[in-house]
């Protein structure tokens, strides 16, 4: 048959000084797919419904028409990279043990018709946008209407299976061609569904923590790396040339599976247009500790030490010290 037309190519892609394993790509009815999610193993899942109205509709003429009239939340960047901070880490006033930061992106409130002229209008070098916007009552009926035809049935039937906690959100994600998320990791399960635009997603599990070095828990940037992946600095993290992860280029329909506490670095291909994105968070399900302990549990009780001992200590700056005391020369 003829081969079909490839939609994109390598030199879209961002250069890294790494090698990746291909994520897996399987047909939804591919039952290897309930081995891979019972594993906490990433795999990408083609050919789904999950949200089948959006692959259909969701131009973004359509987005514009019907996304509702109220502000939606839109990131700035002087470059190509919107490092996700949490607000409620920063020093400030009523802040007093915040931490002295200052945002690498800017988010404001923007109506979708000037962020759709903002798109349409930017030329290469202005500043980037990326819209990142919660769905919920804020948008257009006909928006809301698309959104419980998704294949509810479906996405229930994995999260029954693997006891998954509740769907705390889906968010829609509106970027510009080349836009980059570096990587992180989120304490969600995450079915992460592309509707326009191609995405590439390089994931590295939990084990990969020591490769990563985020930043401590207390900082605005936590669950961020703090290695910059365009010039990493081998001195402050030599660990980082060790590091081993698997990659994938999502299309239009495919959802990829990204499992709780796995990392992961997403970035729209250069010169491929604006790309459109629904992610399903959900809680983690209950889990019962056995042994030996997975590697994201171990994550999340380092996670746990660092917030009893700044609880604690008070003052972040005598973490460190008190925990290089505990084990230099005692546990090494
Ligand atoms: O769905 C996910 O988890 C992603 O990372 C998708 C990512 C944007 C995430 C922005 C963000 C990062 C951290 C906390 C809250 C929001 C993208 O697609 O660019
Ligand atoms: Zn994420």
């Amino acid at each position: 048959m003829a081969s079909e037309k490839k939609q994109w190519d390598s030199s879209q892609l961002r250069k890294y000084d790494l090698n990746f394993e291909p994520i897996p790509r399987l047909h939804y009815k591919d039952p290897k797919i309930d081995e891979l999610i019972k594993a906490n193993q990433p795999v990408l899942i083609t050919d789904s419904n999950i949200v089948k109205p959006a692959r259909e509709k969701w131009t973004l003429e359509y987005l514009e028409r019907n996304l509702g009239n109220s502000g939606h939340t839109v990131y700035v960047s002087r470059n190509h990279k919107f490092k996700f901070y949490d607000d409620k880490k920063i020093l400030n006033k009523n802040n007093p043990k915040g931490v002295e930061f200052t945002p690498p992106t800017k988010r404001v409130e923007m109506k979708v018709f000037e962020f759709m002229k903002r798109l349409r209008e930017w030329k290469r070098g202005e500043e980037r946008l990326y819209l990142q916007q919660i769905l919920n009552s804020t948008v257009g009926p006909a928006i809301v209407e698309d959104y419980m035809k998704f294949d509810w049935h479906y996405v229930a039937e994995k999260k029954n299976k693997y006891n998954w906690g509740e769907l705390t959100s889906n968010l829609l994600f509106i970027s510009m061609e080349g836009n980059v998320t570096p990587c992180h990791y989120d304490e969600q399960q995450n079915l992460f569904a592309q509707i326009q635009g191609f995405k590439r997603c390089i994931l590295f599990s939990p084990d990969q923590f020591e490769c990563l070095y985020p930043h401590p828990v207390h900082h605005p940037h936590d669950r961020q790396s703090m290695v910059d992946f365009d010039r990493p600095d081998y001195t402050k993290f030599p660990k980082f040339k060790n590091l081993k992860g698997c990659e994938t280029v999502i299309e239009p329909g495919d959802v990829l599976y990204i499992p709780i506490y796995w990392w992961h670095h997403v970035e729209s291909l250069m010169r491929g247009g604006p790309t459109v994105t629904v992610n399903f968070w959900y809680k983690a399900g209950p889990t019962n500790l056995e042994y030996p302990l997975r590697d994201h549990q171990k994550v999340s009780i380092m996670r746990n030490v660092e917030k009893m001992l700044l609880e604690v200590l008070q003052d972040p700056k005598e973490v460190g010290p008190l925990l290089r005391a505990m084990v230099l020369g005692r546990y090494n």
